[in-house]
């Protein structure tokens, strides 16, 4: 069941839906113009959100940015029409992919080559209803490579690629005037091309950029937003990891026990999960 929501006078958003994959999306609107964060994994996602806007009566978008190239993000593209700012490297996957023919083999090889991964083929075929000819991926037509502003009539949105594991060419949004900062994927681990993995060191400079903007509100495309006190809390567990993931190295057994510490976790208390994994991940980030 889809949920949309306005969570602040200038921003409504489609929130994630995890059955297919599919992430937030985002408007922002200003007094002359409305961007648009990410275009969604397919028509009926981004038609889905655009019915949402319509029917609120807000501005339509004027222009879209994608935060990174993953099909969950940009597939939608094509169903909007609409001017698309990317970053360099973005609109060059982008192009790639807008000039194959889609369909189960092509999938399924790009599976094989480690591009996208199975989890992904699966995550598709969902939301494409089995039929993966129906993909349309289109080429972004406006490129930038650090940073980007788009002034909407009273609020600015400050565009920045970031880059980090989870996909090179990722990028935030800073809605300045808002205090709002949507970070995409970006903190997230790699998903294609081998092992996922956390890199230590473009983690914890990842995680520097993010809080040197102060933000009041984060926003995660897989998640719901937090306020700063939440999201600090949240990735200073993970920035506490990295950090004795630097301390100890490739000695998994030495980085539990210190975050343990660290987290004051009683004896025999489990570690959270989601860190668990996230030693591994870090644990295949090491260089060999
Ligand atoms: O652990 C994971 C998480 C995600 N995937 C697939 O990768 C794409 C892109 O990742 P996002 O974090 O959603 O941008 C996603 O659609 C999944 O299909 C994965 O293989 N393993």
């Amino acid at each position: 069941m889809s949920e949309f929501e306005r969570i602040s006078e200038h921003i409504y958003v489609m929130h994630a839906e995890h059955d297919t994959d599919r992430p937030m999306l985002a408007a922002v609107v200003g007094h002359s113009r409305t961007l648009l964060i990410d275009g969604g994994n397919s028509a009926a996602h981004a038609a889905a959100f655009r019915e949402y806007l319509e029917k609120e009566g807000v501005r339509p978008p004027d222009v879209m940015v994608l935060t990174h190239h993953h099909w969950d993000h940009s597939f939608g593209l094509a169903e909007w029409s609409l001017p698309t700012i990317a970053q360099k490297k973005t609109a060059e996957i982008l192009r790639g992919f807008a000039e194959l023919k889609w369909n189960a083999d092509t999938v399924e090889r790009l599976v094989a080559e480690g591009t996208i991964s199975g989890r992904t083929q699966n995550d598709m075929l969902a939301e494409y209803e089995g039929d993966l000819t129906r993909i349309r991926v289109e080429e972004p037509n406006i490129v930038f490579e650090r940073f980007i502003d788009v002034h909407l009539g009273g609020l600015t949105c400050e565009i920045r690629y970031v880059g980090g594991d989870h996909a090179e060419d990722s990028c935030v949004v800073y809605v300045k005037e808002e205090g709002t900062l949507f970070l995409g994927d970006a903190l997230a681990q790699s998903v294609y091309g081998g092992p996922m993995k956390y890199t230590t060191g473009k983690f914890l400079a990842l995680l520097d950029t993010v809080f040197a903007y102060g933000a009041n509100v984060l926003v995660e495309s897989h998640g719901r937003p937090m306020s700063r006190e939440e999201f600090y809390g949240d990735v200073r567990r993970y920035e506490l990891l990295a950090r004795q993931v630097l301390r100890h190295g490739r000695n998994p057994e030495a980085v539990e026990h210190d975050l343990r510490a660290e987290l004051g976790l009683a004896e025999g208390e489990a570690l959270p999960e989601d860190l668990a994994e996230a030693i591994q991940y870090f644990m295949n980030g090491l260089d060999k």
